[in-house]
Formats: structure tokens, C-alpha cells, sequence
């Protein structure tokens, strides 16, 4: 069993590089799925494993993908498509692989693929997504734990009202709608800067999209695709998570790569709790000399503040001086790191929705487990203030969607590394250069 061991009281000091992110390469890995013609070469791929999820996805479909850790590259060629059933063992690792049902139908007008279970942070349904595909003409039948998809013509052009601003919906639709006959107008559409990039992807393979960023965006389907040469976003929510480990310790950290735009609210709850930060042309530097004041947060779709940022936010809360409040609206259970943080002496309490954090109070190293991606860098970043050693396991989750935490916190100087246990023995790893 892997875990991280961090000994709290360094201060953070230096220059990290964020990768690209993890919420925009997965969509536009799925949307390779539409050229058929052309290769498609994707750069600044973060070497995760939802990335080598999803490429496998593809891969079992008969797609050739080639996936270069060290270019940070992958290649996809989609000439053929042979298969359209999605496997439950690649399928069940990861919810971004219902992704793959959108650019199936459009390409292949059949799509057979697990029902995405329950997670960690909620049960995220799936309706959206379905209305969609369902006005464009596909039809689905639910049976022995599998969602098939038909279309009996050609998917077509529809006008689509999302109930919920699904970022996942909003990327299924507009990617079948990039083959469909007419035009799509999506409305009520996710605004995240994923999107967008999503958007440009599919452009940059000669498609049609206008609108991505705003509520309404508008597709006009085209009869093929082409490859193309694409680089993806930096990530948004490893930069986030940057600035807070540089809050957290009261350090110095510039976080190169991270685009200020699309990290306004962080930056703008960083500054109410008295963080100094400078928004560059190359990246965001973040200074805290002082103690932390405590503030109120509430997450939203894009452009408020990200549920993927609650629980590092969380993490700065229990060190500020006074009481915190944190209230989670996009996903109905994404507090089970609040337990864990209990563990390490913090004070805090969940009523319905909201967590109240009394922050200020002692806190110290103790076992934890990441109970989600977020939530186990969460901890790890209270293990950076704790007094003592904090152990944390469940690392798959952390593995979905950070490449080198450990490598990157022990650069900026964190006590800090990630050990194997193989039979009774510890060994230390090295898996980042
Ligand atoms: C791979 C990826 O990009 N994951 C991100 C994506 O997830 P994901 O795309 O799954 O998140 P959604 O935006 O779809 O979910 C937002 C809310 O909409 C609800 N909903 C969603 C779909 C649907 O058909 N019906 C429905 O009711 C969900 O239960 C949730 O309450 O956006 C989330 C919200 O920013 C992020 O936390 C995830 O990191
Ligand atoms: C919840 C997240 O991802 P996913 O939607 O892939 O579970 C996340 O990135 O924090």
C-alpha cells in the first residue's frame, strides 16, 4: 500500500509548473473519436491515470493511440472504429468515460457502455446528458447494468435547455452535435474554461462551434472531421492547489503556467484572507507572511468558485484566524474529508450543505485517507501545517489526477515523500524527475 508521508512546519518557497489539465484532456481524448481522417497529436498530456484510462478506452475500440510519457504527447489515428461497447473494467475507474457516448454516436450511431455508478462526492446522474443525445434523435435502452445507445438515421441538430449547467452534459452534446446533421444550440450550457478548450478542439478539427464560455453555444454539424495538432489548457485546479500549499505555510510560491483568468474567484477568496497575489503574464505568484483571516465560501459553476477547490479552500480555513463557513451547492456529499481533517484535530461541523470551520485550533499529524482526488490533496496540504507527521493512503485518488504532488511540494521544500509498503518493508519513491 502507497502512501504519503509529510512532517508539518516547512514553509513553501519557489517556482512549481502546473500540467495540463486533467478536465479538458480527458473531453478532448473522447472527441478524437469523431476524425476520421488525419491524426490527431494532443500536447501537454498530464500522464494520469484517468489519461491512460481513457487512451485504453479508446484503444479497445480499436482506435491506434500512441501515449508518450515523456513528450507529454498522445497520438490518436481514428480511421476505423471497430468497436462500441465500452468495457466495465476501464469504465468503472473512472465517470469521464461516459464521454466516449456522445462522439460514438455521432460517428458510429451505436454505443454500449456501463452506467456510470455512484462516487465519492454524489451520485451523479447522467439525464442530462441523455435528454440531449435523446433530442438529437439517438435512442437508449437501459439493461444488466449497461446504457445502449442507437441512432437510426443520423444524429441532427436540436435546440437543448440543460436543467443543470452539466459540465460532462454540455461536452457530450456539443461533441455529438460536431457530426450532426444542422444545427445544435446548447442553453444553459456549462461555462468552464474545459469547455472552451473543448470547443477549440473541435474547431481545430474543422468543425463548427461558436459560443463555448457563454450559456448558449451554438454547433453546426459537419459531415467529417480531420486530425489535428492541439495543446491543451493548463490545469486550473492543480494551480489552485499550488496557491493554497503557498498560503497554507505562510511561503512564497510562483505557480508558472496558471492562467489568472480562469482562477478569479481562488485568486479573489486567497486576497480576503490576506494573501499577496500577483497575476502574470507566465503564471501567479502567491505570498503569505501573515495569519490567514477567515472567510465565507460558497462554490458554484464556473465562473464562481470551483467544488474542485472546496476542500483545498477547507484546508485554509482550519489555519485562519477566526470562523469559516463553507457551503457546497454543485455536488450533495463532497464532505468526506471533513472526518479525516476531524482526525487531525480540526474543528468543524457539517450542517446539511454548509461546514462550519472554527479555525486557529491546533493541528497535528495523524493517519488519514484520501477519500477523494481533492480531498486527499486536501490533506495533504493540512499535513504541510500539522504539527508532526501525517500518513495518507488511498493515493489512487490523488494518482487521477496529480502528477508528481510529492516530487513538485518536495521541490518548493516540503518534508515530504511517498513510500511503498511491500512486504512489511518501506521504500521510498522516485516517479517524477
Ligand atoms: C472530468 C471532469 O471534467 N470532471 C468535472 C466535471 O464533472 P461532471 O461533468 O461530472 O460534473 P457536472 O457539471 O455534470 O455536475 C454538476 C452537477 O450537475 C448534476 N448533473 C449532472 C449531469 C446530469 O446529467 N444531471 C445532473 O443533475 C450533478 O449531479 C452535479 O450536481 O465538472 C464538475 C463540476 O465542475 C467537476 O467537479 C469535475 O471535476
Ligand atoms: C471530481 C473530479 O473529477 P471527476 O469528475 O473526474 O471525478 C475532480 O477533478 O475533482
Amino acid at each position: 500500500m502507497d502512501k504519503i508521508i509529510v512532517r508539518g512546519g516547512n514553509r513553501l518557497k519557489g517556482r512549481v509548473k502546473v500540467h495540463g489539465a486533467k478536465n479538458a484532456v480527458l473531453p478532448i481524448i473522447a472527441a478524437s473519436i469523431l476524425p476520421s481522417r488525419g491524426e490527431i497529436l494532443i500536447r501537454d498530456v498530464p500522464m494520469l491515470e484517468d489519461v491512460k484510462t481513457i487512451t485504453q478506452l479508446l484503444h479497445r475500440m480499436g482506435i491506434q493511440t500512441e501515449l508518450d510519457e515523456k513528450s507529454e504527447t498522445v497520438r490518436i489515428q481514428g480511421e476505423k472504429v471497430e468497436q462500441t461497447e465500452a468495457p466495465y473494467d476501464l469504465v468503472r475507474k473512472m465517470r469521464a468515460s461516459f464521454l466516449v457516448m456522445g462522439p460514438l454516436l455521432a460517428r458510429k450511431k451505436h454505443a454500449r457502455i456501463p452506467l456510470p455508478g455512484g462516487c465519492a462526492i454524489g451520485s451523479r446522474p447522467i439525464d442530462q446528458h441523455l435528454k440531449g443525445l435523446e433530442a438529437m434523435g439517438a435512442k437508449f435502452n437501459i439493461g444488466q447494468g449497461f446504457i445502449e445507445g442507437t441512432v437510426p438515421d443520423r444524429l441532427r441538430g436540436a435546440r437543448i435547455y440543460l436543467d443543470v449547467a452539466s459540465v460532462g452534459a454540455t461536452e457530450n452534446i456539443m461533441m455529438a452535435a460536431a457530426l450532426a446533421e444542422g444545427r445544435t444550440f446548447i442553453e444553459n450550457a456549462a461555462c468552464e474554461p474545459e469547455i472552451v478548450d473543448l470547443a477549440n478542439f473541435i474547431n481545430a478539427l474543422g468543425g463548427q462551434v461558436r459560443g463555448a464560455g457563454t450559456d448558449t453555444i451554438r454547433i453546426d454539424g459537419k459531415d467529417f472531421l480531420r486530425g489535428t495538432d492541439y495543446t491543451v489548457i493548463p490545469d486550473r485546479i492543480e494551480a489552485g492547489t499550488y496557491m493554497a500549499a503557498a498560503a497554507i505555510t505562510r511561503g512564497e510560491v510562483f505557480v508558472e503556467g496558471a492562467i489568472s483568468d480562469h482562477l478569479n474567484p481562488v485568486i479573489a477568496k486567497l486576497r480576503e484572507m490576506g494573501a499577496e497575489v500577483l497575476e502574470g503574464e507566465n503564471g501567479i505568484h502567491v505570498r503569505a507572511d501573515r495569519p490567514l483571516k477567515p472567510v465565507d465560501v460558497k462554490t458554484l459553476p464556473y465562473p464562481g468558485f470551483p467544488t474542485d477547490m472546496q476542500s483545498q479552500m477547507m484546508a485554509l480555513q482550519l489555519v485562519a484566524e477566526g470562523n469559516s463557513m463553507m457551503t457546497e451547492t454543485v455536488f450533495e456529499n463532497r464532505f468526506m474529508h471533513v472526518e479525516e481533517m476531524k482526525r487531525m484535530g480540526a474543528k468543524m461541523k457539517i450542517d446539511g450543505r454548509s461546514v462550519l470551520i472554527e479555525g486557529g485550533h491546533p493541528l497535528s499529524g495523524a493517519q488519514v485517507k484520501a477519500t477523494d482526488l481533492r480531498a486527499g490533496a486536501a490533506l495533504v496540504l493540512v499535513g504541510l501545517v500539522a504539527q508532526g507527521v501525517t500518513e495518507v493512503t488511498e493515493l489512487h485518488h490523488i494518482d487521477r489526477g496529480y502528477v508528481g504532488l510529492v516530487e513538485k511540494l518536495r521541490s518548493l521544500g516540503a518534508d515530504i515523500q511517498r513510500v511503498s509498503e511491500e512486504a512489511g518493508k518501506l521504500k521510498v519513491q522516485h516517479s517524477f524527475a
